[in-house]
């Protein structure tokens, strides 16, 4: 419906001043475990309340809750999942990602909203000694753990976008690797591939626990420290650039891009993922709603456009820049060229 032919309506600002209440709401029932109990065939009030130990008045609540926000399903009074929880919030999914939530609701994020006032005023975090970009800050380990479920399918979707699995003698460096997930799926498609993973020492043991369980340590070595002051060696076929760059402003990012270009072979590629915003920077929502996570959370970061970025690695030296879409994520992927 247009603008012009809506009736007014207070409902957006009530909504959003109410927001808070559905966060709450996701985190009870995803520590409830309640999608799992229905995925497992508990669709009645009572067969729910009993498996998650919970009064039948609450659940109720609860759950006609989950159905306004979509989450569930309700029809004669017994719940279902939706497609998008099915696959997401039961447990026993391989996609589950309901542990995202040990970083996303972290303190340290959400310590970043608590003055939003102070920080538009400032134009960056008002959290302490930087927020989140500060050296070896802990909430990197949380985010290793619990956001390596999200990452899943963007690690393989860009190991299948390189076109790097014929075996051919491969150099990867993984620039803040976290859980590891973008190097050692590339080492799992390339049995010649050889990662690379940079970042501070405490994050690095959650990459290199995943890179045994994968079955690729033999091939997989680990950089610790700040990947501004780290010596990365040279010959590399591909730098692995993943939500890394919005944590900074254009000219620290040129500086770290820099050190890339020199790192790679000739010929040499860099994959930027990124929550890339449109030039207009209010779409698409969900990426480009991310600048307002980096202005509470770190100094100077911001949710890029693709001519910002283009424009970054041109000023580094490299030739061209690709922007490739990453469908079904709300990602997308700058490929650089040296
Ligand atoms: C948003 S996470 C991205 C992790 C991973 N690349 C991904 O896409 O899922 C940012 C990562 O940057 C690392 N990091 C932050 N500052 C760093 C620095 N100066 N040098 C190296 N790594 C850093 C953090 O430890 C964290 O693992």
């Amino acid at each position: 419906m247009s603008d012009q032919l809506r009736q007014p309506s207070p409902e957006l600002f009530f909504e959003t001043v109410n927001a808070y209440q559905r966060t709450a709401t996701i985190k009870a029932a995803l520590e409830l475990d309640v999608f799992t109990a229905i995925g497992e065939g508990r669709r009645t009030i009572q067969a729910l309340a009993a498996r998650c130990e919970t009064s039948e008045r609450g659940m109720r609540i609860l759950c006609d809750y989950l159905v306004i926000l979509s989450f569930l399903t309700k029809v004669n009074g017994q719940y279902g999942l939706t497609q998008d929880s099915a696959l997401f919030l039961d447990r026993r999914s391989e996609a589950y990602i309901g542990n995202a939530t040990e970083f996303l609701l972290s303190p340290m994020i959400m310590d970043g909203f608590e003055d939003i006032v102070a920080a538009v005023r400032k134009g960056g975090t008002v959290i302490p000694e930087d927020g989140t970009v500060a050296p070896e800050n802990p909430v990197w380990v949380k985010f290793a753990r619990g956001m390596a479920s999200m990452m899943a399918l963007p690690a393989k979707l860009i190991a299948k976008f390189l076109d790097i699995g014929d075996g051919r003698n491969l150099k990867v460096l993984d620039i803040a690797a976290s859980h590891g997930l973008f190097g050692i799926e590339i080492a799992l498609l390339n049995p010649n591939a050889e990662v690379v993973a940079l970042d501070w020492p405490n994050v690095l043991e959650v990459a290199k626990e995943n890179a045994q369980n994968a079955g690729v340590s033999e091939r997989y070595s680990t950089l610790e420290g700040s990947a501004f002051d780290v010596n990365y060696g040279n010959g590399y076929d591909i730098v692995l650039l993943t939500n890394f760059l919005h944590h900074f402003d254009p000219s620290t990012c040129e500086g770290l891009l820099k050190k890339v270009h020199a790192s790679l072979a000739a010929g040499g590629r860099v994959v930027t993922l990124e929550m890339v915003a449109n030039e207009d920077r209010v779409s698409p929502p969900i990426p480009a709603s991310f600048s307002m996570i980096m202005l509470a959370s770190t100094p100077r970061g911001d949710a890029y456009t693709f001519s910002e970025l283009q424009r970054m690695f041109e000023n580094t030296g490299f030739l061209h820049n690709e922007l490739h879409q990453l469908p079904p994520t709300m990602q997308r992927i700058v490929i650089s060229h040296k």
